[in-house]
């Protein structure tokens, strides 16, 4: 299996190669050559399978047999059993043919623990058998870093920089990060937002000499094994619905685009999807791109879902790629457009998205609302990510007879102000957390400046 760079320029890399690197040369992300496919059967044969065997599956044409199939089986099971559920993302039936399915049984409790517990171990896979030792840096809304500090923090040979907006977190999330005391695992705060801190992030790849020839390895969804190891859920809920012998639909809480594109991904391999819902809080502008093609940026809003406070979705630009037939010259010069000026897709890669996916915006007051009103009618506490998906599922849902799945990609008790302003006394932390509102805190704050970063990265890594 090769990888190549959605801006057409950079070399072709191996699936060694992408995962310990992060974007490509050209500024692109990678994406797979060619991608696998599901037969019907093969498909079929899943149903009823672990979630671990699943994964396997649908994992193994990606590695492209650079990790034997033994070890990557292990690999797979290990990550999987730190889930306190054995189903590992649980369905749940919220009403005659909508379902969430619960991706907050990780050790951090969101989605990103069902990837970055098993990109941690691959990484360490690889690293272990070159005796080589790298940089991570990552940059986080909340989430991502604790679920990559959570997966890579075992890692001996990994120094791991998470970078965060200052005060722009919830106190859950932030302490899931500062009260990691490891030596390999730096938390800095940016005075800045999460665009910031991915701008910061994505400039350290294209020029990596603060690390004196350190390799730099990215934890976010621009590195392909995020996407990979996302798509496992989809064709796991998709196959425990009745696929391949019937669609199914998705509504996914969205911003940075990987949860989604995986799911898209998947489709294109084969699993029966009717259609793609993109929930967004206020920051809209996956929703203003797909319902009114203004791919321009706003001033971030600071909302009650923070993890979706992003404006430049990193993995749009796989899906423009798609779009836009492989070309890679034309996803380079629409994004150039983006950062100066408002943009807007071509027709004809427009409406090939419009085909498979409708989205819908949800703003600060209507999470509230829909964190009650799902209360009241379903019993479920959701989070305020979550929220923005059950209404959007309500609101943009093609039809009722094709099974709708809202991920529900966090748990309501790392968003406690929210939970709170919607009318509940609280959420109890789970048995693991106990203590963490009181345990000793270690992070930095700095300027979002570039130099400043790399200078905090170059002294502190070991
Ligand atoms: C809880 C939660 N929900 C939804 C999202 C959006 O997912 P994505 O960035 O993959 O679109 C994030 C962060 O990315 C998140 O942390
Ligand atoms: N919401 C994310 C933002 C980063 O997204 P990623 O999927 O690219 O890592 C977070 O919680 O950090």
């Amino acid at each position: 299996m090769r990888y190549i760079s959605t801006r057409g320029e950079a070399p072709a890399l191996s699936f060694e190669e992408v995962v310990l690197t992060g974007m490509a040369s050209d500024g692109g992300l990678y994406v797979p050559e060619t991608l696998p496919s599901f037969t019907r059967d093969a498909l079929a044969d899943m149903a009823g399978l672990s979630y671990a065997d699943i994964a396997f599956r649908v994992i193994k044409p990606f590695v492209g047999g650079e990790i034997d199939d033994t070890t990557l089986h292990q690999l797979i099971v290990e990550a999987y059993s730190t889930f306190s559920h054995d189903a590992v993302v649980p369905l749940r039936q919220l009403d005659a043919n909508h379902f969430l399915l619960e991706q907050f049984h990780g050790p951090t409790l969101a989605f990103k623990d069902v990837a970055l517990q098993l990109l941690g171990r691959i990484l360490d896979h690889f690293l272990k058998k070159r005796g080589e030792r790298a940089v991570i840096m990552g940059a986080t809304s909340g989430d991502t870093g604790s679920a990559a500090i959570e997966g890579c923090r075992h890692c001996d040979n990994l120094d791991i920089f998470i970078l965060h907006p200052h005060n722009r977190v919830s106190e859950v999330q932030r302490r899931q990060m500062t009260t990691v005391l490891a030596d390999n695992v730096f938390n800095v705060a940016i005075e800045g937002n999460f665009d910031d801190a991915q701008a910061m992030v994505k400039a350290s790849f294209a020029d990596q000499a603060f690390l004196d020839g350190t390799r730099l390895v990215a934890v976010n969804s621009i590195n392909w094994a995020r996407i990979m190891a996302q798509m496992v859920y989809y064709v796991a809920a998709g196959v425990a619905l009745g696929a391949p012998h019937r669609e199914v639909s998705f509504c996914v809480p969205s911003a940075n685009f990987g949860n989604v594109f995986a799911g898209y991904m998947a489709y294109k391999m084969g699993l029966p999807v009717k259609q793609f819902i993109v929930a967004t809080n206020a920051n809209d502008i996956l929703h203003r791109t797909l319902a009114d093609n203004d791919f321009s940026r706003r001033e971030l809003e600071a909302t009650l879902a923070p993890s979706m406070d992003i404006v430049v979705s990193s993995n749009f630009e796989r899906l423009l790629f798609d779009a836009y037939d492989r070309d890679g010259a034309a996803v380079a010069a629409l994004l150039e457009r983006f950062q100066h000026e408002p943009a807007a897709l071509a027709e004809a890669p427009l409406a090939k998205l419009r085909e498979k996916f409708s989205s819908h915006s949800v703003d600060d007051a209507t999470i509230l609302e829909v964190i009650r009103e799902a209360h009241r009618r379903t019993g479920e506490l959701l989070d305020p990510h979550t929220a923005t998906g059950y209404r959007a599922a309500e609101r943009a849902r093609a039809n009722a007879a094709t099974p709708m799945i809202t991920l529900a990609t966090a748990h309501p008790a790392k968003f406690a102000d929210a939970v709170i302003e919607a009318g509940f006394p609280g959420v109890e932390l789970p048995p693991h957390m106990e203590g963490l509102l009181e345990r000793e805190e270690r992070f930095a704050v700095l300027p979002a400046e570039l130099d400043a970063v790399q200078r905090f990265v170059a002294e502190n890594r070991r």
